[in-house]
């Protein structure tokens, strides 16, 4: 073997420049690694090591030609350089720890070579034959690093895992083992898998989210990533489409008809305007019950009708008269039950889209049959107003039909779009706001206690002499406050309506498909012990002044409580819901006392899974008249 060459002094300007390189991209590598925790000690031992390789390298390789030397040098010069790009990526740590190994080890690997002569071959060859070979070898030992590290950059790229979930049968997935009552099967495997879960059913991949972190990501920070929806295929035929709010995609069309209905149809201003209409309609209510005081009676079947009377009349106003409008109101009540029933019906059709066109349940035809009907009703209204040029009736329905006839594309809506919104508010409106009617007296006959005090309040703001107006419904802090739990306890949607993801996204860390179905599980985390006290208990003092939950909405502001959902999907029927509900409930407290009928001893809670999700058995209760006057109860139409 022969001796290294002795040093030849300073370096040459082939040092300097990677000695330069060196130190600059060092430096900055420095700073991005002391970014990151625990790896600023391996870059740190790398780099040392690097340097002090390559000073003891350069002092022995001054002998030989500049360009072994320049080849060398630029080689560690790559090698640093993909091996710092490589750090600025986030790889896995297991595959960083890699990495450092192998270039850990460089100096060790060449001083290796250096001693078995290897090297020494390299720097002593003189003729051509050696150092083209030499060339070659250089080369290769650089493609071959190059590819290492090419390779580990591929990797660093491989996608987060997916989230965990039950294993399945092959082709139908986790179908067969899901209850009816969705909510109860995601609760228990919650329990098992934690917030965030999949099911794959059939061809379709569910995600479920239950915990505010995790919505907050859905929600907030990548809204427009899971606005869009999947609609069922009962759905679509339900929505003519989708051509509605409800059920289209987030895009430019739903824009255009969710802020039409927001600050239109739903603003404050028409909403107060159209209150006679609604204030009607629970007079009429207020007066049925009386006629039936000291009788047992279904509080679920009068909300129903003072809810759809009074949604219909502010959809196609007054232009059904007496007897045509008691027709359409008796033919509508037994559609919407049947629709309501199609719509949340499992589907094969749904969880295997080849199989669609079979429609083996037969729902798609009944559907169709069902929306004929529903359709046949809406373009009755629309025939008369077509008949009562200029009416003056600015309902729901004129103000829709005066922008199908707009120029400006901003606002104007084609008929199909104007009767699937018709639909949206019937649908989308009614059944929730009658369920939680019922929810709330149900627990209000469960705790005397709360229904007194609301009674008192009531006593206290409107008087005993005075019917309830929307007027007094913002004063009324007690009764919003029992409206709030038993939204807490009872949301109508516990899921929400699933929203779909129009991209592949990370939640939780996890990776899901564009495409996947995702349910927000609201109710378990309405109910859930580390962020509600007693979590099962009805109390509304929760939402008063001075507890806890005081400053808590149901705007979508508050990720522990969500019954109207939030972000751009969120119920646009607030208002009119808040309306509804709380004039339907203050009137029935304040007009009557209630009590259960002789012999049944406690309310059934028990609850019936479905589009929403209603008490399982009708609630029934006995009323008898509190106020002081009989002009109270009397109603002229
Ligand atoms: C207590 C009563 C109500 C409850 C609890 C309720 C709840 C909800 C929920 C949870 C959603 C889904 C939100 C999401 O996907 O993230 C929704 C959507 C919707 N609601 Fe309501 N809602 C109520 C009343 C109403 C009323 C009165 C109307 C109509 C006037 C209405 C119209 C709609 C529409 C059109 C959508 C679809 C919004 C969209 O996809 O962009 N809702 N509602």
């Amino acid at each position: 073997m022969t001796s290294p060459p002795p040093s030849r002094g300073p370096h040459t300007a082939c040092d300097a420049r990677f000695s330069i390189n060196y130190r600059r991209r060092a430096a900055a590598a420095n700073q991005s690694f002391l970014s990151g925790p625990g790896r600023n000690r391996k870059f740190n031992g790398f780099s040392s090591d690097l340097a002090s390789f390559s000073t003891v390298q350069s002092n022995h390789f001054s002998e030989t030609s500049s360009i072994v030397k320049f080849n060398y040098l630029d080689l560690a010069n790559h090698i640093h350089f993909a091996y710092f790009s490589a750090s600025e990526q986030s790889i896995p740590s297991q595959l960083i720890e890699h990495l450092h190994q192998f270039v850990d080890s460089l100096p060790t690997l060449t001083t290796m070579l250096y001693k078995t002569g290897a090297i020494q071959w390299w720097l002593d060859s003189r003729n051509k034959t050696d150092e083209a070979s030499r060339n070659i070898l250089i080369t290769l030992v650089f493609l071959v690093i190059l590819w290492f590290i090419s390779l580990v950059l591929k990797q660093s790229r491989v996608q987060p895992s997916s989230p965990p979930g039950p294993r399945g049968l092959p082709l139908v997935g986790y179908l067969p083992f899901l209850s009816p009552n969705l909510y109860r099967t995601f609760s228990e495997l919650r329990n098992v898998y934690g917030s965030i879960f999949k099911i794959q059913i059939g061809t379709k991949l569910w995600i479920v989210i239950s915990s505010p972190p995790l919505v907050a990501e859905l929600v907030r920070d990548q809204d427009v990533t899971f606005a869009n929806r999947d609609p069922t295929v009962a759905s679509k035929i339900a929505s003519f489409g989708p051509s509605d709010i409800a059920f289209s995609n987030y895009g430019h069309e739903w824009r255009k008809m969710r802020k039409i209905f927001v600050s239109e149809m739903l603003s404050n201003s028409r909403l107060d305007a159209s209150y006679c209409l609604r204030k009607q309609q629970v007079h009429k209510m207020i007066a049925d019950i009386y006629e039936k005081a000291g009788e047992v009676v279904d509080i679920g079947e009068l909300a129903f009708v003072a809810i759809m009377n009074s949604v219909t009349s502010m959809v196609w106003g007054q232009i059904l008269k007496g007897s045509k409008d008691a027709a359409v109101k008796a033919e509508f009540r037994p559609v919407l039950q049947e629709f309501m029933q199609l719509l949340a019906m499992p589907n094969i059709s749904d969880f295997f889209p080849l199989l669609a066109g079979f429609d083996l349940q037969g729902i798609g035809r009944r559907m169709k049959a069902i929306s004929l009907q529903c359709e046949r009703i809406i373009d009755s209204a629309i025939n008369h107003y077509n008949d009562l040029e200029n009416n003056g009736q600015i309902d729901f329905l004129g103000y829709l039909l005066q922008l199908t006839k707009s120029d400006d594309p901003a606002m104007s809506l084609t008929i199909v779009q104007v009767k699937s919104m018709l639909m949206d508010i019937v649908i989308g409106g009614m059944d929730t706001s009658v369920t939680i009617v019922e929810w709330a007296m149900a627990e209000m006959l469960r705790h005397p206690k709360v229904m007194e005090e609301v009674q008192e309040e009531l006593a206290k703001i409107v008087g005993l002499n005075s019917s309830v107006e929307e007027a007094h419904l913002s004063e009324l802090k007690y009764l919003k406050a029992v409206v709030k739990e038993t939204l807490r306890l009872h949301p109508p949607l516990p899921l929400l309506v699933p929203h779909c993801s129009s991209k592949p996204a990370t939640v939780g860390g996890y990776m899901i498909p564009k495409g996947s179905q995702v349910f927000l599980n609201v109710r378990a985390i309405q109910t859930d012990p580390q962020l509600w006290e007693s979590p099962l208990e009805f109390q509304p003092e929760r939402f008063m002044r001075g507890s806890s939950a005081e400053a808590v909405d149901y705007w979508g502001n508050h990720l522990q409580f969500l019954p109207f959902g939030s972000g751009r999907r969120i119920c646009p029927g607030i208002p009119l819901a808040e309306r509804t509900v709380m004039h339907v409930l203050a009137s029935l407290l304040h007009a009557f006392e209630w009590s259960l009928p002789h012999g049944v001893e406690f309310v059934d809670l028990s609850e019936k899974f479905g589009v929403v999700v209603k008490k399982e058995k009708p609630l029934v209760a006995v009323p008898s008249p509190r106020l002081s006057s009989l002009k109270l109860y009397s109603y002229s139409d």
